[in-house]
């Protein structure tokens, strides 16, 4: 069987490559290295989320029947170009750097890695949230400055605790749960808003399910953990900000496109948001005169929320044993377009 390992600076093709050979005796696998930084192609599906050109990963692909990948685009032309592939196995949250309509039509099936990211990004965004809540970078830049103690050691511009404050999640998939499990450590009372999730499920892990109107109101602190979609495109927006309680905090460690950045300048300048924390953005990179870096109580980071150590091992890991499961003709564990198999069979 030839495979394409096809990685990017993150899950590079070695580290791929490593995995495919732990899990399969003989495998034939030929490396793609995608570029960095990102060079975005798409929208593939609705989602611009690829990196590379299809043409790269046309020649690369060269007779393979499999590739694994995080982002390398899988697009109508890539499948025509390649009618002996049989499988995708994306090392993502979501395949959403393949076209799955296509891959459908081709015969393709498409896997992919919900959570391997998710201790990742649970742990980076409370970490932010706190970040916000008690304004740690700026301590520790006043600090540096010769600045001992600031406004922040007096009352009432002391920061907020999270025990027994009420933080609102918007999005209770793979990484939602796990901030909730650990916000619910800390004491705070955590409200949900996900159209999707089971409310007796979603009581059971001891937290409450709302409307997002509802959750917006009465949420102190509120976190964006939804997938981007054409549906979730803005989901916050200025209408929703003027919902939250003077104050709040609000996090984005998903993705740029579900919160309209536009009014974020003037709702931190007149205190409706008392502090932003953000590691998404509207354009990556921001641009140099990004409002938000003039704008008071901001927390910044250039979108590294999944980027652990264990979570490129973890991709690298579910890829390699998906490919596995297709070679010794067994069930595959995470499949995006399940009525392809019954075609393959
Ligand atoms: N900054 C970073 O480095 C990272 C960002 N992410 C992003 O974090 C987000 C969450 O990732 P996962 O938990 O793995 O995704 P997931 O797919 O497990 O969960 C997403 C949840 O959003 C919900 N959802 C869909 N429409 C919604 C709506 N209108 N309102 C509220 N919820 C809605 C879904 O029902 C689902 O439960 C994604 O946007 C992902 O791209 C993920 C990893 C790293
Ligand atoms: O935002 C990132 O960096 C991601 O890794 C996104 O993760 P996902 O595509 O959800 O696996």
């Amino acid at each position: 069987m030839r495979i394409l390992a096809a990685g990017d600076h993150f899950v590079g093709p070695d580290l791929l490559e490593q995995a495919l050979h732990a899990e399969l005796d003989g495998a034939e696998v030929s490396g793609l290295r995608l570029p960095w930084p990102v060079e975005p192609f798409g929208p593939v599906g609705g989602v611009e989320e690829a990196s590379g050109t299809e043409q790269q990963v046309i020649e690369a692909l060269d007779g393979a029947t499999v590739s694994v990948t995080q982002m390398a685009p899988f697009t109508e032309r890539v499948f025509e170009s390649n009618p002996q592939l049989r499988l995708v196995a994306v090392g993502r949250g979501g395949p959403v750097n393949v076209d799955l309509g296509a891959a459908t039509r081709a015969g393709v099936a498409v896997t992919y890695a919900p959570g391997r990211n998710a201790a990742a990004a649970a742990e980076y965004a409370v970490g932010m949230m706190l970040a916000a809540m008690r304004r740690i970078p700026a301590s520790d830049s006043e600090l540096k400055q010769g600045r001992w103690r600031g406004d922040l050691y007096a009352y009432p511009d002391a920061g907020i605790e999270l025990d027994g404050t009420t933080v609102g999640l918007v999005g209770y998939g793979a990484i939602g749960r796990i901030v909730a499990r650990v916000l619910r450590a800390f004491g705070a009372t955590v409200l949900v808003a996900d159209p999707f999730a089971d409310p007796a499920d979603v009581r059971d892990d001891g937290v409450e399910p709302v409307e997002l109107d509802d959750l917006l109101t009465r949420s102190s602190v509120v976190s964006l953990h939804a997938r981007l979609t054409p549906e979730t495109k803005h989901l916050i927006n200025a209408d929703k900000l003027a919902l939250m309680p003077h104050g709040a905090v609000l996090v984005n460690t998903a993705r740029g496109g579900l919160l309209d950045y536009a009014p974020l300048p003037d709702a931190l300048h007149s205190g409706r948001l008392g502090a932003l924390a953000v590691d998404v953005y509207d354009t990556e990179p921001p641009p140099a005169d990004w409002p938000l870096h003039e704008a008071p109580n901001v927390v910044a980071t250039p979108h590294l929320a999944g980027a652990t150590r264990q979570t490129a091992h973890r991709a690298a890991g579910i890829v390699a044993a998906e490919v596995g499961r297709f070679a010794r003709g067994e069930p595959l564990a995470h499949v995006a377009n399940p009525d392809v198999l019954d075609r393959q069979s």
